[in-house]
C-alpha cells in the first residue's frame, strides 16, 4: 500500500512557477527556496504541500509564517493547480507556533514607548494572520490531512482549509490560553463557523483540552477519520483527484461563493452569486459538462481548459 501511494505521488514532474528545484514527494525534505515546506504535484492538477520540520514536530518558525504566504500566493495563480492537499511530515501534523524561534518577536514584552510598541505588535499580528488567510483567499480548494498532534497554530491553519480529514490517532488542541494568549490568527473567528456548537468551541478555547478524532468527527471539525496516515493520504489524494477532474470554473466559483455566503446574509450571498455567474455561466465548461452528463459520462473524462 505504501508503495502504491508513493508511486502515485512520484508521478509528478512539474512544480510551481518560481520554484527552482522540482521534487516529487515529501521524504526528501523541504523544496528550495522553502525551508519548512515540501511541494510536489502527485497527480495532474493536484499540488501537495507538506509541512516539513519533522524533527521539531513542524513547529511554525519565522520562515514558515512567511513561506506559507509565498507558497499559497503562487498556488492561487498557478493554472496547473486546481486543488491542494496539505499534511505534516513526521510524527505530528504540527506543534503550533515555534516557542523558541518566535519568542523574541511575539512572546516577550518590548521595551520603549507603549503606543509605538502596540502599533508594531498590531502590524506583526496582522502579518501572521495572513499566513492562514491566504489559504482561504486561494480560490483552489484545500484538503488538509491531520495525523497526531494538531496544536495551537495548527488549529488556526486547518480552520482556514476547506475539507479536513484526520487519522484515528489525531488530536486537536486550542492551546493558546495555556501559554497566556487569546488565539489571534484565526481559530476564534473560524472555529465557530466550522463547529455547530458554540458551547463546544468556547469549552475548547477556554480550557485548552485536547479533542480526539472521534469527537472531532462528531462535532464536524473533520469530515472523515482514517485508521492511519497511509490510508488518510490515499483518501486525500483520491478526493483531490475527484475535485481536480471537474470544471475549475465550477470548483473555484463554488469555493469563493461558499466562503462569501458564510460571512454574509442569504440575500447578500444570492446577490453575489448572481453577479458571479452572470459571467461564469458563459463558460464552455457548462456545455461540455452538460453534454457529458446527458451521455452518462463521468465528468472526470472531460478535458477542461486551464484557469
Ligand atoms: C502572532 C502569532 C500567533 C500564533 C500563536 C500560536 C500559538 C500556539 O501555537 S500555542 C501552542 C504552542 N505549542 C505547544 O505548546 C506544543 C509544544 N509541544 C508539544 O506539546 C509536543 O512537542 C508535542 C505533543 C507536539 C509532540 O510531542 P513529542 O513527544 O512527539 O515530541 P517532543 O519530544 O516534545 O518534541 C520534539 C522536538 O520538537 C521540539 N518542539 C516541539 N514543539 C515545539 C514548539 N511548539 N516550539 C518549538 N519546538 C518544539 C521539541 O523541543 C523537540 O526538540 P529537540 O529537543 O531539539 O528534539
Amino acid at each position: 500500500m505504501a508503495f502504491m501511494i508513493r508511486s502515485a505521488f512520484m508521478k509528478s514532474r512539474t512544480v510551481l512557477p518560481g520554484l527552482c528545484v522540482m521534487r516529487t514527494m515529501s521524504s526528501g525534505g523541504p523544496t528550495p527556496p522553502y525551508t519548512t515546506l515540501s511541494i510536489s504535484q502527485p497527480s495532474s492538477s493536484v499540488t501537495y504541500v507538506e509541512l516539513h520540520r519533522p524533527e521539531k514536530r513542524n513547529a511554525m518558525n519565522k520562515a514558515f509564517w512567511r513561506e506559507m504566504v509565498e507558497c499559497f500566493t503562487q498556488i492561487a495563480e498557478d493554472p496547473e493547480c486546481r486543488v491542494v492537499v496539505v499534511s505534516g511530515a513526521g510524527k505530528a501534523f504540527t506543534a503550533g507556533i515555534d516557542l523558541m524561534d518566535m519568542a523574541s518577536e511575539v512572546l516577550q514584552p518590548a521595551e520603549g514607548d507603549m503606543a509605538r510598541n502596540a502599533w508594531n505588535m498590531r502590524r506583526i499580528i496582522t502579518k501572521y494572520q495572513e499566513t492562514f488567510s491566504v489559504i482561504e483567499k486561494c480560490p483552489k480548494p484545500v484538503v488538509v490531512a491531520v495525523h497526531g498532534a494538531c496544536v495551537g497554530g495548527g488549529v488556526d491553519l486547518i480552520t482556514a482549509c476547506d475539507i479536513r480529514l484526520c487519522t484515528q490517532d489525531a488530536w486537536f488542541q486550542v492551546k493558546e490560553v495555556d501559554i497566556g494568549l487569546a488565539a489571534d490568527v484565526g481559530t476564534l473567528q473560524r472555529l465557530p463557523k466550522v463547529i455547530g456548537s458554540r458551547s463546544l468551541v468556547n469549552e475548547l478555547a477556554l480550557t485548552a483540552r485536547k479533542m480526539y478524532a472521534d469527537e472531532a468527527k462528531d462535532s464536524g471539525l473533520v469530515s472523515r477519520v482514517f485508521p492511519d496516515k497511509e490510508a488518510m493520504m490515499a483518501g486525500a489524494l483520491e478526493m483531490a483527484r475527484e475535485i481536480a477532474g471537474r470544471s475549475p470554473v465550477a470548483v473555484q466559483g463554488t469555493k469563493v461563493n461558499l466562503i462569501y455566503s458564510r460571512d454574509h446574509s442569504v440575500a447578500e450571498g444570492l446577490d453575489y452569486m448572481a453577479t458571479w455567474n452572470m459571467s461564469m455561466l458563459q463558460t464552455e465548461d457548462v456545455m461540455k459538462s452538460a453534454v457529458a452528463s446527458m451521455e452518462k459520462k463521468n465528468p472526470k473524462t472531460i478535458t477542461f481548459s486551464k484557469l
